[in-house]
């Protein structure tokens, strides 16, 4: 297998790399990518979408208003998006993640860089992005991306950071080079499944506070429900046996803070929404983009199940979105349970 070293070539250098996915997230790291000088192919299924997208230099459907780097490609066609890319950033939602993956794997060559920005667990699996990777495209480098990072304040232009998870210190350094601009940082980690189970882990909650916000419900909730979370995804990495230090960091608290304060989330919209008295359905279909948390937390609360970690927030939201639970029955349970410690290492606090 033959891997080639980008992270020491000149900055100036242009590699052809991809993004597959033509939705929000997918047309921000695009525009990321084509701005440093890059080759850059962004890969959608629609043809028509591509073809307008393409000619009008704009993703109107998810990132309306927002100018497209004009050297930005945009196709539906897979294998010539992917064609001799060292570096392929996957950026399609969890239930299609495998699909997309495995089509474009045989037109990759050994050792492509394979990069996934989606924030979510396989339905019916307990499988996360990255081992989807190393299952459907056997003899590449696989990373995952992930932190506080809306697609609108990327395109806006607001400073922002995120991390870089590999084993491959090589691989962390080329996407650090490839999407450092003057308003993205990138940094790195080698806790793979931490990183990516805290972006995972964090929808849920922004489903929880968008819920609180729409009850009326003020900043003190807004905290209280945001640090029991941070403690809730730490029990819960422990007991899965990622690194729970990796979630003080960007892609733990950073992006749990972000997306539990503000509706330019789709969790926590959806949460909001749902608060309001929406049905779940209403509300996914009502939001058009996708809420990854939704899914997410039938297979966390599954999970936790099976472990034994006590995570009554998961517990709570799971019983308002599945179990036709009324919301005052839930917060009355949640506000009289046993009062623990506040900061502990055990799982069982
Ligand atoms: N939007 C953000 O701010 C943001 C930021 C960080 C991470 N993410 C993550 O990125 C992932 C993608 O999110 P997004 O915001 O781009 O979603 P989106 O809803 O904006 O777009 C999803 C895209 O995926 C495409 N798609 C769906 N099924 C497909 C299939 N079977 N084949 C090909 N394409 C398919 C859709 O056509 C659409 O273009 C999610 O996991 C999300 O959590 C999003
Ligand atoms: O819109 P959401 O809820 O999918 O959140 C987007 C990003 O994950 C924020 O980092």
């Amino acid at each position: 297998m033959t891997q080639t070293d980008v992270s020491s070539s000149a900055p100036e250098s242009r590699l052809p790399i991809a993004i597959l996915g033509g939705g929000s997230f997918g047309t921000a790291v695009a525009n990321i990518v084509a701005g440093n000088g890059h080759d850059t192919r962004q890969w959608m299924r629609d043809p028509e979408r591509a073809a307008t997208c393409m000619a009008e230099r704009e993703n109107k459907r998810y990132l309306p208003g927002v100018p497209l780097h004009s050297d930005l490609q945009i196709t539906a066609d897979l294998e010539q998006a992917v064609r001799g890319c060292q570096i392929v950033f996957v950026a399609i939602p969890s239930q299609s993640f495998r699909e997309v993956v495995n089509r474009a794997a045989p037109m990759l060559d050994p050792g492509t860089m394979l990069i996934s920005l989606t924030k979510g667990v396989e339905h019916d699996s307990f499988h996360l992005m990255s081992d989807i990777l190393k299952e459907e495209a056997e003899g590449m480098r696989v990373g995952v991306l992930s932190g506080p990072n809306f697609a609108k304040e990327i395109v806006a232009g607001h400073y922002t950071a995120t991390v870089i998870a590999s084993e491959d210190e090589t691989l962390c350094a080329t996407i650090q080079k490839v999407l450092h601009s003057e308003t993205f940082r990138v940094y790195s980690s080698n806790d793979v499944f931490g990183v990516e189970l805290a972006g995972a882990l964090k929808n849920i909650y922004a489903i929880v506070t968008g819920m609180a916000v729409a009850l009326g419900r003020g900043q003190n909730t807004t905290s209280l429900l945001i640090t029991r979370a941070l403690a809730e995804m730490m029990r819960f990495a422990e007991a899965v046996g990622a690194d729970p230090m990796t979630f003080i960091g960007l892609a733990g608290v950073g992006d749990l803070i972000l997306t539990c304060s503000s509706d330019l989330s789709r969790n926590y919209r959806v949460g909001y929404l749902v608060g309001k008295g929406k049905k779940l359905d209403e509300a996914v279909t009502e939001i058009g983009q996708v809420a990854e948390g939704v899914n997410t937390v039938r297979l966390i609360k599954a999970k936790a199940d099976e472990l034994g970690v006590y995570m009554p927030l998961v517990s709570a939201i799971h019983a308002i979105l599945f179990e036709g639970t009324p919301i005052p029955t839930v917060i009355r349970e949640l506000m009289s349970g046993a009062q623990t410690f506040d900061v502990a290492y055990s799982a069982k606090s």
